[in-house]
């Protein structure tokens, strides 16, 4: 329908209640063409666009970026968009809308355990390999690309966030990599009325029953903790150092209540945010990798020297520049969201150019045509894998680091908590399989992806071939 409050705004595509319904197929399929047109009409302005349940408005200036960092939650809210498009409150439940405070135990405890649990992400990176590629002597060995990198993080995850046993637990894993399909579902919710939608989201979506299987897995863990904890205090001894722990703690100091059903929907949660995410990140770089053998060469002389003088250690992987720099250009080009930063408007805006949204609105920074763009970037859409990369690293922009011209983990506030563990996993991965295995692609291009509405979708068909390198 029309939105009489954002006349001001101009309209890529049709405004008109019923043409714009052809305008919203076209964001279904062909937003990067929407996104460019965008860019190249209103520089450094703003536009909007239909999309089949309601508007966005698009920002193209570095202002907006700078006015979207600097702006309260209270005012931008990430969490109120992704909530509002994928229906949390049907299917995760109202406690996960109440309260975002798995993202702070994400930025805090996750992250600072990274380097007490690197041996644990390490050894799992090496079994799952061994586990998913099964060489026979230097012969090469075919495994479908995106289906492996799943598999490998999946585990890697499980073992990060809830370690042995239960990480071992297939069945486990499998709702963790399931959350991801069945949460995503929750945007069709919005296709029905409100009054149906507690009925349409389990139809569309099967989140209620992985949160019951969920619970089956947690019910005995919490309950084991929380006796625990009435016995000898919240830092019993041999408290375990895990997602459940940091979960239970993160919802004391938010003074939400420790409930089963909470928990639970928090690890599918952040199961969502982690795995499809990292996989499909890793497996972009990855066939960038297959095509470009002497940027392979190069990366493999840097990791073989690092660790050479370091070992496999956390600090190893931070003197890794040109590795860095290959997965920040591979983010850059290889996208995962052409909206990576979506806010909605809790109050009317107005942004520092006099551009006014309306309360209620969700908008977008134009990363998709930002990150393509010339003025920013030397032949921004040739891939240079080591473009970012600096002598002895100093003033190196990172892989996690959001700047003015970069945002595939979002910016601001808000920006990615996760980033700092899924940067880690992902240039271990990287180090590992660089240093022993070579590897091609069936085809020498780079396999197609399926863009639809801001998501690409890595190619599912695509196989690598991997040959393990002589000890
Ligand atoms: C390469 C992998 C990843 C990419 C590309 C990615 C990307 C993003 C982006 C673009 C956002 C939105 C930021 C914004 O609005 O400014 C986000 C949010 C989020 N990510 Fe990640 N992410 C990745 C890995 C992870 C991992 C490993 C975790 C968990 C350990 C995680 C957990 C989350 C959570 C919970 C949020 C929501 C934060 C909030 O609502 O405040 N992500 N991620």
């Amino acid at each position: 329908a029309r939105r009489r409050d954002l006349d001001h705004i101009p309209t890529v595509g049709y405004s008109d209640p019923f043409l714009s319904w052809i305008s919203s197929m076209r964001f279904i399929f062909h937003v990067t063409d929407i996104l460019e047109e965008g860019y190249l009409r209103y520089p450094g302005g703003a536009f909007k666009i239909p999309m089949i349940d309601g508007w966005i408005v698009v920002l193209n200036g570095d202002h907006h970026v700078k006015d979207v960092a600097r702006a309260s939650l209270d005012k931008l809210n990430s969490f109120k968009s992704t909530s509002t498009f994928l229906q949390y409150k049907h299917t995760l439940g109202q406690s996960v809308i109440r309260s975002q405070y798995h993202a702070s135990v994400i930025r805090t405890s996750l992250t600072r355990n990274i380097g007490a649990r690197f041996e644990d992400i390490h050894d799992q990176i090496i079994q799952a390999y061994q586990d998913g590629i099964l060489c026979r002597g230097n012969e090469w060995v075919a495994v479908p690309a995106v289906d492996l990198q799943v598999d490998v993080i999946c585990k890697i995850t499980s073992r990060f966030f809830v370690g042995k046993p239960l990480c071992d637990n297939a069945r486990f894993r499998a709702i963790c990599e399931q959350a991801a399909f069945e949460i995503f579902k929750g945007r069709f919710i919005r296709l029905f009325p409100e009054i149906l939608r507690p009925f349409a989201s389990r139809v569309v979506t099967g989140v209620h029953g992985l949160r019951a299987q969920m619970e089956e897995f947690v019910e005995p863990i919490l309950r084991h903790r929380l006796e625990q904890e009435r016995l000898h205090g919240s830092e019993w001894p041999d408290k375990p150092n895990d997602v459940i722990s940091w979960l239970m703690d993160g919802a004391r100091a938010a003074k939400e209540p420790i409930t089963l059903s909470d928990i639970s929907s928090r690890v599918l949660l952040v199961s969502f945010g982690a795995i499809h995410t990292s996989s499909a990140t890793f497996t972009a770089a990855l066939f960038q990798l297959c095509l470009s053998p002497e940027n392979a060469k190069e990366l493999r002389e840097e990791v073989e020297s690092v660790i050479k003088e370091e070992g496999w250690t956390k600090d190893a992987l931070s003197k890794m520049h040109k590795l860095d720099s290959y997965f920040r250009e591979s983010q850059r080009v290889h996208f995962l969201s052409t909206l990576p930063v979506g806010r909605t408007t809790l109050h009317d805006f107005t942004f520092s150019d006099g551009l006014c949204v309306p309360k209620g609105t969700s908008v977008g920074i134009n990363v998709y045509a930002r990150h393509l763009d010339d003025e920013r970037y030397d032949h921004a859409n040739e891939f240079d894998g080591f473009r970012h990369a600096r002598e002895a690293g100093e003033d190196q922009p990172l892989v996690t680091g959001p700047t003015i011209d970069y945002h595939p983990f979002g910016h601001g506030r808000a920006a990615c908590p996760g980033r700092f563990f899924a940067a880690t996993e992902l240039k271990l991965m990287m180090a590992h399989l660089i240093t022993h295995y070579d590897f091609k692609l069936e085809k020498n291009e780079y396999p197609a992806k399926l863009i639809i509405e801001s998501h690409s979708v890595p190619n599912h068909s695509v196989k690598i071939l991997f040959r393990k390198r002589a000890e």
